[in-house]
């Protein structure tokens, strides 16, 4: 069977923490960047991460970071993998990741055909990345709540490759993410908002059947 690893992002209360890494999160992400309504600071995120058990991974989430700043946020938080979500180059993902694991977020436009994105380009481009968050194109680049077209990416072309470690995300949530991952079968699956109270609360319920809902589609899977 199948095993869809589950990121839950944008986390700022510790109840939510715990409860993520309870509900069997594999990860949760801390949102570095200070435009997001979900922004923490480096020494937050390091009390946060502090309450998560050993084999539930933080993630620290920067978009167009200077280096000192990711710096802060590894000091906090060590054992941090990282996630760019702005217009990070694969040289500057490198330079600042120094070493340590690296996801970078596409954004892919709205609407039908996914505007034409190319997702081998994308995955050629970035392929020392560990992972590769598939997002929605939305302002304030990403946590927006919304959907890209899904039946436009070619998901299974082999050029992608298992490598590729494709996250999906964008508008996720516990109702059409078994959806998704039928779809798409990703390595991954990303939220935010779709198992938010408010921006930055999440809401313990959604959180608990998002999961549920990720595991019913990996049941289905051989
Ligand atoms: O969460 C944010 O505020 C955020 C800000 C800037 C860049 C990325 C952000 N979050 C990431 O956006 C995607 C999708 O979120 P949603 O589920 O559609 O709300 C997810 O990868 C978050 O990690």
């Amino acid at each position: 069977m199948r095993r869809t690893r589950i990121k839950i992002c944008g986390l700022t209360r510790e109840a939510d923490v715990e409860h993520a890494a309870a509900a069997g999160a594999d990860a949760v992400g801390f949102v570095l960047y200070p435009a997001s309504p979900r922004a923490v600071t480096p020494a937050r995120a390091g009390q946060l991460a502090r309450r998560l058990p050993p084999f539930v991974t933080p993630v620290l989430l920067f978009v167009n970071a200077r280096a000192d700043e990711v710096d802060a946020g590894l000091q906090a938080v060590p054992n941090a993998v990282l996630q760019f979500h702005g217009d990070e180059t694969p040289r500057d993902c490198a330079a600042l990741a120094q070493g340590r694991p690296w996801l970078r977020a596409a954004r892919v436009p709205l609407g039908a055909g996914a505007g034409g994105f190319d997702l081998l380009e994308f995955a050629d481009r970035f392929a020392a990345a560990a992972g590769l968050v598939v997002d929605a194109h939305v302002p304030g680049y990403g946590g927006g709540g919304h959907a890209f077209d899904w039946n436009a990416l070619p998901w299974s072309h082999p050029r992608l490759g298992a490598a590729a470690r494709v996250v999906l995300s964008g508008g996720l949530t516990p109702a059409n993410v078994t959806d998704g991952v039928r779809r798409v079968r990703p390595w991954g699956v990303d939220v935010s908002s779709g198992v938010e109270a408010a921006k930055g609360i999440k809401d313990a319920a959604l959180v608990s059947a998002f999961i549920a809902a990720v595991r019913k589609a990996d049941a289905e899977s051989t």
